[in-house]
């Protein structure tokens, strides 16, 4: 993902009301970025939602929507708030410059502007953005295994959830855990251990199949998989056939008294979400039924009825 981040050519937007600024600014950058042009606030709005660019340089005095308030709207907009914006304007004065950072700019640029100094600062705050959105998405990995880990869950539980509710469409919810682990790593060791936890998260990663489905660590030895718009025949069927392909490794477990390989036991619930209902309340059933899983000896997928 980093190698990912660090080479894609990034965005920049830029919207300003003249059309030689346009030309010119597009054309001293063009050579590092890909570039968009908006010609009215209105205009560039929509292309920053639409396009997500990395970075926006946005000119203050525009005929219908002035930059000041235009920023306002995108600090506000969850899908554009992370987006850095430069002001480049003719109000060359500290006053503005102070509003314009106050509002949420990470810099101001005079016009008449120097290229070099443009194509700077541009370099600059694309090079930040690139490492902020770095350290996010490391904040979200698991380094062990490479997924999700428990915080992106929460915040991708919180996600489906909502969108479920609105769309009054199901959602399964799936823990599992693997069988006997801590007799694995009492006998092979925990580094043999942390090489079978990165395989089994992987391998189940792999056997998920639709684009928004989705698995994290949630601690330990034990995943958790959310299945959006998914129905409850559907989900089980891919459960069972997840834990087949982490058989299917036959990963070999001398002391598992359930098997002579690494096995998984799961729990699930499909539920409809509803808007008064806590989310721990829709979670807990897919936490018993890993808890009966296991009481009725491993190795299985129980389901909440
Ligand atoms: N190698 C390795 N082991 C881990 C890691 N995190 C947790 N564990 C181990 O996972 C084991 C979990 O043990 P238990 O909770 O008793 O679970 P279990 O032995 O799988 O028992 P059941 O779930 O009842 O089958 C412990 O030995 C932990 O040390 C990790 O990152 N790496």
């Amino acid at each position: 993902m980093m190698s990912q981040a660090a080479t894609c050519r990034q965005r920049v937007l830029i919207i300003d009301d003249q059309k030689t600024n346009l030309k010119i600014l597009g054309d001293i950058l063009r050579q590092d970025v890909d570039v968009i042009l908006a010609q009215s606030a209105e205009q560039g709005l929509r292309k920053a939602i639409d396009y997500h660019p990395d970075l926006i340089l946005l000119d203050v005095l525009m005929p219908d929507i002035s930059g000041f308030e235009l920023i306002k709207t995108l600090k506000h907009q969850s899908q554009t708030s992370s987006i850095p914006v430069i002001f480049i304007t003719a109000l060359n004065d500290s006053s503005h410059e102070e509003q314009g950072l106050h509002l949420g700019a990470c810099d101001y640029i005079y016009k008449p502007f120097h290229t070099a100094i443009v194509q700077a600062r541009v370099r600059l705050h694309l090079q930040l953005a690139r490492q902020r959105r770095m350290l996010e998405q490391l904040a979200h990995i698991d380094p062990l295994t490479g997924i999700a880990n428990r915080r992106k869950y929460a915040q991708v539980l919180d996600l489906f959830w909502r969108s479920a509710v609105r769309q009054q469409s199901p959602l399964s919810i799936v823990m599992l855990d693997i069988d006997h682990f801590k007799e694995y790593n009492d006998h092979y060791g925990h580094a043999a251990g942390d090489k079978i936890l990165h395989q089994v998260a992987n391998t189940l990663k792999e056997s998920l199949k639709r684009p928004n489905d989705f698995i994290a660590r949630y601690g330990g030895e034990e995943f958790v998989i959310l299945l959006p718009e998914s129905s409850e025949e559907g989900s089980r069927q891919l459960i069972e056939q997840s834990l087949q392909q982490v058989t299917d490794l036959q990963i070999r477990h001398d002391y598992s008294p359930v098997s002579d390989i690494i096995t998984l036991s799961a729990g699930g619930v499909s539920c409809m979400p509803a808007k008064e209902q806590p989310l721990e309340a829709a979670i807990k059933p897919a936490d018993d039924m890993l808890y009966q899983a296991k009481q009725q000896g491993k190795n299985r997928l129980c389901w909440a009825s």
